[in-house]
């Protein structure tokens, strides 16, 4: 198969506030602007940024759980918009996503074998000696006894509930899994066990992964690439190992340099990046990080940067580390950070 498994082509969603019978103009929450990136089979590619960044929404978008306003998302080459129902169906057993809380998206009355098996049986009939090997099958994939296929998710830990999430997903031999905060709700070692439990998988069947996550430790594990979400939009995209090296959007830098991972190596941020995230109904105007900034100049206040492509192999969104081919690098006055070339 040529190209990339899964395309994202300027992928927009912007929610209505309110009705708006009596008003002309509906204000809009914007989660997500002009998203684009690919994920290859096989690969990791890890989502990052602040709470209300938009993260969750994408990964809404690519399991259609959302329309989007505007853009596309293609699998293998086709627009998953355009798939009729057979299609669809076949697409469905692709795609899979595992949610930040185990407990709260498993039946609770189902045994942990009903609900692993579920997603088969929405697809065909298996006799009842199929369905226990299938759930011993995917268990054991996951690392836990078949035995427990007869417990109710309320009999299992955090972290076996987890597992029990990834199996119900594996159920299906997918390409793709979105994990949303897949491990934010567990213990540090739990963490770690079910984290290189996803990456023997994807050794194992080669598995691409769309892994959301606001734990830059838990990113620098396992990302193949990164993507740095601020404000809805995609500011810089970058393999893991140079981002983590040499972060070059300042948001970036912010984020590498409050990771409390110990790095002396690591390039610091003098100028600590302060505030919130401003709100995605009004966002600040040209580049939405330029409040909080310490490198902004007046064309950040003015036009929104374009991903610029470095010679790495990232893109980044910033009008003064990577200023669009055409354009002068301006001279940056008062801050501790210098432009990246
Ligand atoms: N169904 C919805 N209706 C209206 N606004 C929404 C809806 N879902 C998300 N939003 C808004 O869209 C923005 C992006 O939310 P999203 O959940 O995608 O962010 P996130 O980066 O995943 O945040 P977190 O890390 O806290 O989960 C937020 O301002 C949020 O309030």
């Amino acid at each position: 198969m040529n190209g990339p498994l899964l395309k994202v082509e300027n992928l927009t969603k912007h929610y209505p506030l309110g009705s708006g019978i009596f008003k002309k103009s509906i204000p809009v929450i914007r989660a997500v602007e002009d998203v684009s990136f690919c994920v290859e089979a096989g690969e990791t590619l890890c989502i990052v940024g602040e709470s209300g960044c938009g993260k969750s929404t994408v990964a809404r978008l690519l399991m259609r759980l959302v329309e989007p306003t505007g853009g596309r998302v293609l699998i293998d080459g086709t627009d998953i918009a355009s798939l009729k129902k057979d299609a669809l169906h076949a697409w469905r057993r692709r795609m899979q996503m595992v949610f930040q809380d185990p407990y709260s998206s498993l039946n609770r009355r189902l045994t942990a074998g009903q609900i692993i098996t579920e997603p088969v049986e929405n697809f065909e009939r298996l006799s009842r000696k199929q369905r226990q090997a299938l759930a011993a099958d995917l268990l054991r994939k996951v690392g836990m006894s078949p035995e427990m296929m007869h417990r109710l998710p309320s009999e299992l830990s955090g972290g076996q509930r987890q597992r029990l999430g990834i199996a119900r997903a594996l159920a299906l031999n997918p390409s793709l899994i979105i994990a949303d905060e897949a491990v934010s709700a567990l213990d540090v070692s739990v963490q770690a066990q079910i984290l290189n439990l996803l990456l023997e998988l994807q050794q194992q069947m080669g598995i691409a992964f769309v892994f959301i996550s606001h734990d830059l430790g838990v990113v620098e594990h396992i990302a193949h690439r990164v993507a740095v979400m601020y404000l809805g939009r995609i500011v810089e995209l970058a393999p893991s190992e140079a981002l983590f090296a040499k972060p070059v959007h300042p948001y970036t830098e912010a984020l590498v340099a409050a990771a409390p991972v110990p790095d002396p190596t690591r390039a610091r941020l003098e100028v600590p990046v302060e505030g919130e995230v401003p709100s995605p109904i009004n966002p600040p105007s040209g580049c939405a990080f330029h409040p909080r900034c310490p490198l902004a100049i007046e064309r950040c206040h003015i036009e929104v940067p374009p991903l610029v492509p470095m010679a790495d192999g990232r893109v980044v969104a910033c009008h003064v580390r990577a200023p669009a081919m055409g354009m002068p690098a301006p001279a940056v006055a008062n801050s501790s950070l210098t432009p990246v070339a």
